[in-house]
């Protein structure tokens, strides 16, 4: 779907990007991950030619974008700003309708889609005719997503989307984010500095440094198998709760005790640390889960350590 190759940015002495090559799937979500400066925002802006490169191509759908007419690819690409940027002097429902009034909807489509949206992001009804200033961060960034989302782009460039966000609003923002039908339709890249985040949300993590990739891989692939020191020590701060949240039921299922009852049936694919919160939250001894070829087990708290540290000790991963 999108293909990144060879690509390169320099300004003056800086190299913002060099040599980035990379490719999104279609209904991907990639994440490029790093600290602050490390060429992330200047790489998500040269997929939709608000910078051009020095160096290297980019395709999308088997066309190089350097081919096709800015505005007629911009159309295409759902944008969302680092910092929102919604435009202050417009109400809500302008803010929303920027890109369909470009394409020329009329008025009832425009009204009806903006609607639609409204309600799928949570958004009251009566804050359409506000301007962004009456809104809170989390419901502005909302609005900034819906106004990337009304024209159903196939792609859609996220620039830190959750970044001016509180981190409980983040998170669960986040948890909506993942949820949202739309958006599992559409290619996604999206730069953020926050791991969680990225660990959440990506599909695939594009980890980068000084302007280049340090490694591309699954969330599993980062955590179990980092190429270098870089992509080691990045994550060692939360390498533990990471853990837990990538690996599944189904990825320690061997070290598990068979079933004794069948009751409360969860499917295997839930992550090791969304198990250990449902125990801490229903109160209940064990959870059973149930995996692809309907074999059970019954799990205990301990249970779950048991087998994660078994997993962990006998390399399982390797
Ligand atoms: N317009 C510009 N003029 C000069 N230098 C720039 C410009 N844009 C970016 N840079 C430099 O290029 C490098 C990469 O910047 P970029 O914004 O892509 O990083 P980033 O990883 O997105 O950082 P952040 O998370 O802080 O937004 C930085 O050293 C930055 O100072």
């Amino acid at each position: 779907m999108i293909e990144v190759k060879g690509v390169s940015k320099e300004y003056g002495e800086t190299i913002a990007v060099n040599q980035v090559s990379f490719d999104v799937k279609e209904k991907e979500n990639l994440v490029l991950l790093g600290t602050s400066g490390c060429g992330k925002t200047t790489t998500l802006k040269m997929i939709n030619r608000l910078i051009n490169p020095d160096e290297g191509e980019i395709i999308i759908n088997g066309q190089s974008i350097i081919s096709q007419n800015t505005e007629t690819l911009r159309k295409g690409i759902g944008y969302v700003m680092q910092n929102i940027g919604l435009f202050p002097h417009y109400t809500i429902e302008e803010n929303i309708a920027v890109v369909p009034k470009l394409l020329k909807w009329d008025k009832k489509k425009i009204q009806d889609r903006v609607h639609e949206l409204i309600k799928k992001l949570h958004l009251p009804a009566s804050s359409l005719k506000l301007f962004p200033n009456e809104l809170s961060g989390g419901q502005q960034q909302r609005v900034g997503l819906a106004r990337a989302l009304v024209a159903d782009p196939a792609v859609l460039l996220m620039d830190e989307p959750f970044g001016a966000l509180d981190n409980v609003t983040r998170t669960s923002i986040r948890k909506e984010f993942n949820d949202l039908e739309e958006l599992k339709r559409k290619t996604i890249v999206m730069v953020t500095h926050d791991v969680e985040e990225a660990f959440e949300l990506g599909d695939r993590i594009c980890l980068m440094d000084k302007g280049e990739i340090m490694q591309i891989g699954t969330p599993k692939e980062l955590l179990f198998y980092p190429v270098n020191d870089f992509a080691r020590k990045f994550l060692d701060g939360q390498r533990l709760a990471l853990e837990f949240k990538v690996l599944t039921i189904n990825d320690i299922w061997e070290n598990l005790p068979n079933a004794t009852n069948k009751t409360k049936e969860f499917s295997a694919d839930m992550s090791v640390w969304d198990a250990m919160e449902k125990l801490r939250s229903t109160h209940f001894a064990d959870l059973a889960f149930i995996n692809n070829n309907k074999d059970c087990k019954n799990v205990t708290f301990d249970d779950l350590i048991k087998a994660f540290n078994q997993y962990k000790n006998l390399g399982k991963h390797e």
